[in-house]
């Protein structure tokens, strides 16, 4: 995305991700059963950390029976040392408990760190491999907050709502078993609230899911806020939209506030029913059973013991309420997180067919598009396409150059080369080969581009023009680097070693172009495909650069996108691409004189748009 796109972004969207899938249409736990490849190889591990904490939550069902027997024995008898040996019994049991839960987060630490990593550098890879299709349609702040936030929602489910909400459900189990034996009639009080808490908890399940896929959702929109004012800073405070900015931002992290509150008031509604509903139980089993005591049909032992299960029982129950919106936090987190990996990546497979019928044009054919039709992804299937009966061949070492107005297709035309897109009909072939009969890679190799945007990433120089060719000698890194008349890395404090991109030292957009222009050309490829590559170059450097490019370019095939005559002279021939379509191919001198639409755009007046420059044109035919 340009600068110039991140300023014009409404912040009030709700865009990616495309058509989230409703929330429910696909239960929770369905969901969460497709992190099992992830967590299949720490699965010994987890299980070990899951009985363990088992054993730990247990063994606070073990104390009220140590405590009646104190009670009912040593106490009733007055036997003091008795009443020591129950303390002590009751002293191991806790260090016990508290052992085994450290055990358990020193098992389970390490191997989900190790998840989550993988989860990362999958989302990663894969985001790699994803067509330029993709990465138009998906905002950059949902693809960063699905590899950051949710990911790590993912981690914290599987070490602690995953586990303990089978730990607590074995504890409550085993507690209502206990409580049943010693009184089944106080137990049965106890265990009335069970099932309106069902009820109440599948009703909230639903209503949170929704919430949680909002909030989360809104995330990623702030996260692209963020980030595009971050890029787009010196924009915003160049036309002084800062305030407006940070109004509008301050709007949307009060939509994600509402949300959040709308979760917190879900989750204060159940925690309240949660919590009263076994207190009402509990406060009535307790008269129950303080009268049942006082009429001699239950020990006191007893009664302590029952009360004290039950206690033992309200932070299971109680916690079940944040277990399960933890839970339907990293279900969203983890539907989020298929979203983007179901989408399917670029295909990796060459076409057969494509492959069969290539070759027949013979080695060193150069460059040719066959009756080439494009349409992009989300365009309508009945849309005029954005460019059509495109047929023009680029003779083996000849040098192209494609003009045409704003907007007629000349940077779509340029990205089929290497299959940013794919054809919509029609074949590209290189040297008679059909590009999608070649492995990308290969592809990849062949074609070099430099786009109007020239990217640099946060490392050296030297690695910045690598991009083009890992394999360079440093001989050929200077080669390119003197191609591009780029001399000023010697001027930097650590030459060609010094870093540059985001984090790294500032350039000018003029030095950018032709670091990026060095990235081109330093694996000396066989085609060239460059969008205006000299554009922000003052008239002297371009001069030195044309000159050292033109050397370059006579070894290469290459289409040379140009709005200049000065780029256009670098060419042998120039193609007029209007409106997607091109509509005259010849010398810079033969299109000066056949084309009235040519002469308008060479003739240096302003900015056209397609439509301007063709009724300039057609007034100029006139
Ligand atoms: N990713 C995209 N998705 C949908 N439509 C697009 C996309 N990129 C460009 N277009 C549309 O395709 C048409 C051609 O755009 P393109 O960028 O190829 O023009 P161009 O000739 O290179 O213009 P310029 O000289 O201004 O760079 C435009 O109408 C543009 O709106």
């Amino acid at each position: 995305m340009t600068t110039e796109d991140a300023t014009t972004t409404d912040l009030d969207r709700s865009d990616a991700p495309p058509e989230p899938p409703a929330p429910g249409r696909e239960s929770a736990v369905r969901t969460l059963s497709r992190l099992w490849p992830y967590v299949r190889p720490v699965r010994a591990r987890w299980a070990g950390a899951a009985v363990t904490a088992v054993i730990a939550s247990c063994l606070g069902l073990v104390f009220p029976l140590v405590l009646k027997w104190i009670v009912d024995g040593p106490v009733t008898d007055r036997d003091p040392s008795g009443v020591w040996l129950g303390a002590g019994v009751l002293l191991a049991l806790g260090v016990a408990e508290a052992l085994l839960f450290g055990l358990r987060r020193w098992l389970v630490a390490r191997p989900l760190a190790g998840v989550e990593a993988g989860m990362r550098a999958d989302l990663y890879g894969h985001l790699q491999r994803m067509p330029v299709a993709f990465h138009d349609k998906w905002a950059s702040g949902q693809l960063l907050s699905r590899a950051t936030t949710d990911l790590m929602v993912v981690r914290m489910f599987l070490a602690f709502p995953l586990t303990f909400l089978i730990v607590n459900a074995v504890t409550i189990v085993a507690g209502l078993a206990v409580l049943v034996v010693q009184d089944w009639g106080l137990g049965l009080v106890l265990l009335a609230p069970a099932v309106p808490l069902m009820a109440v908890c599948y009703r909230f399940e639903h209503g949170y899911a929704e919430a949680s896929r909002r909030a989360q959702d809104q995330v990623g929109d702030l996260t692209t806020v963020v980030e595009e004012s971050v890029l787009g800073i010196r924009i915003i405070k160049g036309f002084g939209r800062h305030r407006s900015q940070a109004r509008a931002f301050r709007e949307l992290s009060q939509t994600v506030r509402g949300t959040e509150l709308t979760k917190a008031r879900l989750l204060a509604g159940i925690l309240g029913i949660i919590t009263l509903l076994p207190e009402l139980a509990l406060g009535t089993a307790l008269v129950l059973g303080t009268v049942q005591v006082a009429d001699g049909d239950l020990s006191a032992g007893t009664l302590v013991a029952f009360l004290s299960t039950a206690l033992a029982l309200r932070w299971p129950i109680e916690s079940i309420g944040f277990l399960l919106a933890m839970s339907q936090e990293a279900a969203t987190a983890t539907r989020r997180f298929f979203e983007v990996m179901d989408e399917s990546e670029e295909d990796p497979r060459v076409h057969e067919q494509a492959a069969r019928a290539g070759g027949r044009d013979g080695a060193r054919s150069g460059l040719r598009f066959e009756g080439v039709e494009f349409r992009y992804p989300d365009a309508a299937p009945d849309s005029v396409p954005t460019l059509a009966r495109i047929d023009l061949h680029i003779r083996s070492g000849e040098t192209m150059a494609l003009v045409g107005a704003t907007g007629s297709g000349k940077t779509t035309l340029t990205a089929l080369v290497p299959r940013l897109y794919d054809v919509t009909a029609g074949r590209i072939t290189l040297d008679g080969r059909d590009v999608t009969a070649m492995p990308r890679e290969e592809l990849r190799t062949l074609v070099s581009v430099a786009f109007e945007e020239p990217t640099l990433f946060s490392a050296s120089v030297e690695a910045n023009v690598r991009m083009g060719a890992p394999d360079a000698t440093p001989d050929e890194v200077e080669r390119a680097l003197g191609v591009a008349q780029a001399d000023f890395v010697r001027r930097l404090p650590e030459g060609t070693a010094t870093e540059v991109g985001e984090q790294g030292l500032s350039l000018s957009g003029g030095q950018r172009q032709r670091l990026a222009l060095a990235r081109t050309v330093v694996g000396e490829p066989r085609f060239l495909v460059l969008d205006d590559p000299l554009s922000a170059l003052d008239v002297h450097t371009e001069a030195a650069v044309e000159a050292a490019l033109r050397r370059v370019l006579a070894d290469s095939t290459a289409l040379v996108v140009a709005h200049r005559p000065s780029t256009v002279l670098l060419a042998d021939r120039v193609a007029l691409l209007s409106d997607g379509r091109i509509t005259a191919v010849g010398t810079h001198q033969e299109l000066l004189r056949s084309s009235a639409e040519y002469r308008h755009l060479m003739s240096g007046d302003g900015d056209h748009d397609a439509h301007d420059a063709a009724e300039a044109g057609e007034a100029a035919r006139a």
